[in-house]
């Protein structure tokens, strides 16, 4: 049980509650390029934090930090409080979800696209767990057994988001997953995101260039650009910071 003090916190004996995410003075450098720089910030445990800047600041290669697809040339990514590099990358797969833009899925059904997760660790999932996971991401039990190749993009983000649940994963990383939807699709993602944290206390990542969006879903932004963290803390820096920079990119002189 944890109580929030200020923006932190605390459990029965006054100890800080694990933090999701930490960067401690992490730089990546790919090609000669540092595309990230001496980077160091917490993301909260149970708390929908935004990442947000122009384009090419860094946000995706901060994700793929994250779950452990680019390791950092110096620094340390913690997760949980454990360094990721000491975390194995089947473990690590489990604890932290990621769903892209794109939804990719494999040829097959629905239910092969949720098993997946169940046969990478040699396990099966039963349709009737397939049944409740549709459930969760407010899905008709029908699409089941459809071809995945065959669903909107909503319902495509939808199976994407679901064959997280099926890790029960504590972190979800989540790369613009609504930019390539209608109004409509959109909002209802948004809905399901909120759902997930509020029911199941997932700390979630979310990447987006819609900043109504960060506004109105984020607790908390990480405020990137050319690769550094410029403001991180509740979302309301968006519109209250004082930083001539995210005020120019809020404007949108910087997207
Ligand atoms: N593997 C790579 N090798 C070299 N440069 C890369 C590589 N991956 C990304 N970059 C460059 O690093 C910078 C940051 O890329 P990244 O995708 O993290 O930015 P982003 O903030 O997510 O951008 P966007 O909002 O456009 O998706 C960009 O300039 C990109 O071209």
């Amino acid at each position: 049980m944890y109580v929030k003090i200020g923006t932190q916190h605390f459990d029965n004996e006054g100890v800080i509650a694990i933090s999701a995410i930490t960067f401690q003075n992490v730089s990546y450098i790919i090609d000669e390029r540092e595309l990230l720089r001496d980077m160091t910030g917490t993301i909260e445990k149970g708390r929908i934090t935004t990442l947000v800047g122009p384009s090419g600041a860094g946000k995706t290669t901060l994700l793929k930090l994250c779950n452990g697809l680019y390791s950092a040339t110096t620094g340390t990514v913690s997760i949980a409080q454990r360094p990721i590099s000491s975390i194995e990358p089947t473990e690590l797969r489990r604890y932290v979800g990621i769903a892209l833009q794109a939804a990719p899925m494999i040829d097959g059904t629905v239910y092969d696209n949720l098993c997946l997760p169940k046969q990478l660790r040699g396990e099966t999932l039963t349709k009737e767990q397939a049944y409740h996971f549709l459930d969760d991401v407010h899905l008709p039990h029908n699409l089941l057994m459809q071809q995945a190749r065959d669903l909107s993009g909503g319902q495509r983000q939808r199976v994407s988001i679901a064959r997280t649940l099926v890790n029960r994963s504590p972190i979800l990383l989540l790369d613009e997953i609504t930019s390539a939807l209608d109004r409509t699709a959109c909002r209802e993602i948004e809905a399901l995101i909120q759902h997930i944290n509020d029911t199941y206390d997932t700390t979630i990542v979310w990447i987006t260039h819609n900043l109504q969006q960060a506004l109105s879903i984020g607790h908390d932004t990480w405020i990137m650009m050319d690769g550094r963290l410029i403001e991180a803390g509740p979302s309301s820096l968006l519109t209250e910071s004082t930083n001539e920079a995210v005020q120019a990119f809020v404007r949108g002189d910087a997207q």
